[in-house]
């Protein structure tokens, strides 16, 4: 147990943990795709699951929105759960014409406006990056799998909002293919504590062209990243 995460003896946490941001992913993952889901935390209602697939023991937990949450959830799994693997399943806006809504784009580097890396002390700018022994047996999980995806650096921002509408153009200009809220931190954490990350992403809403996902499909219907994820799961 602890202070935001309830798993204790009875339902411990597994090595490889999928966090979406909402927890109501995390229910639809644990309920579709896991064997015998059990559910170990619903502080908060931020409900983390522990199971199986393919008879691998795998959790699935939420991280809420943004990196204090992020921040929060990842460094107990890490530092208080003996959790070495988290993959982020998360939905992004894309800034590039040729990443459309429903496609998943694999974070090797998460940018940010954040300050949350001020706390590891450092004079200069850390990257905050995905681990290779989870990007590579991801890739090769979606090759097998025919799922195509692109890899490339996105944003985390504190801000789904922002005053400015055209504050996403400098991001797309240096090649960023865009933005979502909490891998920079999820990176950071697993880097600090030397344990493994990845962000895997569906384009849920996009800044150049008119698509645009429905909460519904945000909620349940990006299977594709989630089987993805899986398959990398027990792959580790
Ligand atoms: O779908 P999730 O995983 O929550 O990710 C994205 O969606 C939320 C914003 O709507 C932020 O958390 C952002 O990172
Ligand atoms: O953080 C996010 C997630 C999806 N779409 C966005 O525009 N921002």
């Amino acid at each position: 147990m602890s202070l935001h995460i309830t798993a204790s003896e009875g339902i411990p946490v597994a090595e490889t943990v999928l966090m979406p941001g909402d927890p109501l992913r995390a229910k639809f993952i644990a309920e579709n795709f896991l064997d015998a889901p059990r559910r170990y935390s619903e502080i908060r209602n931020m409900y983390g699951y522990s199971g199986t697939y393919k008879g691998v023991p795998v959790s699935v937990q939420g991280s809420g929105m943004g990196m204090p949450s992020m921040g929060i959830y990842s460094w107990e799994l890490f530092q208080q759960h003996g959790v070495q693997n988290i993959i982020r399943v998360g939905t992004a806006g894309s800034f590039h014409p040729d990443v459309h809504v429903g496609e998943v784009v694999l974070a090797l580097a998460a940018s940010t406006d954040s300050n949350y890396c001020d706390m590891f002390g450092l004079n200069g700018t850390f990257t905050p990056s995905a681990s290779f022994s989870i990007l590579k047996p991801c890739m090769e999980a979606a090759e097998e799998a025919g799922i195509r995806y692109t890899a490339g650096n996105v944003l985390s921002s504190d801000h789904f909002y922002e005053a400015d509408p055209d504050w996403w153009k400098p991001w797309q200009k240096m090649g960023v293919l865009g933005v979502e809220m909490e891998a920079a931190a999820l990176y950071a954490n697993a880097a600090f504590l030397h344990r493994n990350a990845l962000g895997i992403m569906t384009i849920s809403d996009h800044f150049v062209l008119d698509e645009k996902a429905t909460v519904e499909q945000r909620e349940h219907q990006f299977t594709d990243m989630m089987k993805l994820a899986l398959e990398t799961a027990v792959r580790l």
